[in-house]
């Protein structure tokens, strides 16, 4: 299976060539000496440069502010959001390519906006949805791993040990095992990553059948004329819905990074500085992402939002939202889906979601995503009342499930398994990168508090 997904990557590639369009590889080796050699520059020239001091409350505070990473695919900013490569989110959806016939990014376009800071072309686009659609098949170890794993065990479990068990096939691992030098890591390492990516979809597809439906022994092969985002709709068995089908490609696009700070990104970051391969590195990542307080919080707003429902029916006043919010603090727990570790005004990612839900008659007055709105024009303000969370705004996860709700997704564990494909595109381009640029391990500094206390004495 491992030969055969290369020999159909290799086809796409040559495929790619003879249509005289430069594929990924040719892209990247083009750009790597310039981005290396700026690198170089940066640490010639100001290496010795501070870029802030550290404060005591910063390192028993999540690290929170603190300048410590290198990431070039996205950089958040508080108050506006994120930008990929410079590009804010309507910019993308205003220049990247779509789906012939659609209007929501392509994933296959964001990802590889997000490894070369270039926009694709409509024929790059085309021929690299090509390869990573060739590349989707699973080995046949990784389906018996998942197809045996009991139907309960949550969905981000499965994805976890699913993307860990590709491993098996590491082309970095096997090149790193016979003496690879330092100068060739990022080539294996993108093969992976884009191997990961594409096999992330059909992975998740699966998890979705074998725990919801009877099982992936009847799952619609890849069609090589579709994207991702349709295969796998297709797959799940939603692959009629026009709306869900491109509500997915938003949604993989959307999710993709958020700078390289955040738990699932920087992950993938460190667990990667020890050359653990792309597969090890990314499974790792899905693992923070399977928090509550992170990715898993949107199946957490899908919990809240269903409860209210259930208490207030499907049109409660303000009055009545504010109180039950209330209810919810008081009883010690956060309102999911609002807050953010660095963010402090509502995240634009929600508001495209929010945004796709208004403009398409069927989801825009179905009365679940009626109530996230609700709850938008009410929550900011009981949350400042509250006084505690630093952002009283929406999260991306505020809005994701009550879309994927409306189109009969309806089972909310699995809401993660969807932000899970989306997040290895962006962290992943960071890991190409990483070992393009020779990035070391990461290794900072910890304390006790007793070296703090010697310290600020
Ligand atoms: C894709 C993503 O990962 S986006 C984030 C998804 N997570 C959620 O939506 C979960 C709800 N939100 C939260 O728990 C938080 O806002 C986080 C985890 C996102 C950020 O955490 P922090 O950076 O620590 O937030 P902040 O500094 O504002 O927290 C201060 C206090 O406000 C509380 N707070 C923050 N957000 C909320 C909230 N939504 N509801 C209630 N209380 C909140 C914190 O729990 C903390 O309380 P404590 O002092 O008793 O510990
Ligand atoms: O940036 C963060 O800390 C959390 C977040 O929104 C993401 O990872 O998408």
């Amino acid at each position: 299976m491992f030969s055969a997904t290369r020999t159909a990557a290799r086809t796409a590639a040559q495929a790619a060539n003879r249509r005289n369009v430069s594929t990924i590889r040719e892209t990247l080796k083009e750009i790597i000496p310039e981005r290396q050699a700026l690198l170089k520059q940066i640490k010639s020239e100001h290496g010795s440069k501070t870029l802030g001091n550290v404060t005591v409350e910063q390192v028993v505070g999540g690290g929170r502010g603190i300048k410590f990473m290198l990431w070039d695919p996205s950089v958040l900013d508080a108050e506006e959001g994120i930008r990929f490569w410079g590009r804010s989110i309507p910019e993308c959806q205003r220049d990247l390519p779509t789906a012939p016939g659609g209007q929501e990014i392509l994933p296959e376009a964001m990802f590889w906006y997000l490894l070369t800071g270039k926009v694709p072309t409509a024929e790059q686009t085309k021929q690299f949805q090509e390869e990573l659609v060739s590349r989707s098949e699973l080995p046949a170890h990784v389906e018996k791993v998942l197809d045996s794993l009991p139907k309960t065990l949550h969905p981000m479990t499965q994805f976890v040990i699913g993307v860990a068990a590709l491993n098996h096939d590491s082309q970095f691992a096997a090149r790193y095992k016979s003496g690879m030098k330092k100068a060739e890591y990022w080539e294996p390492a993108l093969e992976d990553s884009l191997d990961c990516v594409a096999k992330s979809f059909t992975i998740a597809a699966r998890i979705y059948l074998h725990s919801y439906k009877d099982g992936a022994a009847n799952m619609a092969p890849v069609d090589k004329s579709k994207d991702l985002s349709a295969n796998f709709a297709t797959q799940i068995g939603f692959g009629d819905s026009e709306g869900f089908v491109e509500l997915i490609r938003l949604y993989n696009s959307l999710h993709t990074d958020h700078e390289g700070g955040n738990v699932s990104a920087h992950t993938t970051h460190l667990v990667g500085s020890a050359l653990s391969d792309p597969f090890l590195s990314y499974s790792a990542a899905l693992g923070g992402l399977a928090g509550p307080l992170h990715g898993l919080a949107n199946q957490e707003v899908l919990r809240f939002i269903l409860g209210m429902q259930k208490e207030l029916g499907d049109s409660p006043s303000d009055e009545q939202i504010v109180q039950y919010i209330w209810k919810t603090l008081n009883s010690g727990q956060v309102i999911p889906g609002y807050g953010h570790a660095v963010l402090r005004k509502p995240d634009p990612r929600f508001a495209a979601l929010r945004e796709f839900g208004n403009k398409h008659p069927e989801t825009a007055n179905d009365p679940v995503f009626r109530m996230v709105d609700s709850l938008f024009k009410v929550a900011p303000g009981v949350l400042t009342e509250h006084g505690k969370t630093k952002n009283p705004f929406p999260n991306v996860d505020a809005a994701s499930g009550s879309l994927l709700y409306h189109y009969g997704l309806t089972q909310f564990p699995y809401y993660t398994v969807t932000f899970g494909t989306s997040r290895a595109i962006g962290a992943l381009s960071q890991y190409v990168w990483d070992r393009a640029l020779g990035l070391p391990i990461e290794r900072p500094k910890s304390l006790s508090m007793e070296a703090i206390l010697k310290l600020v004495k």
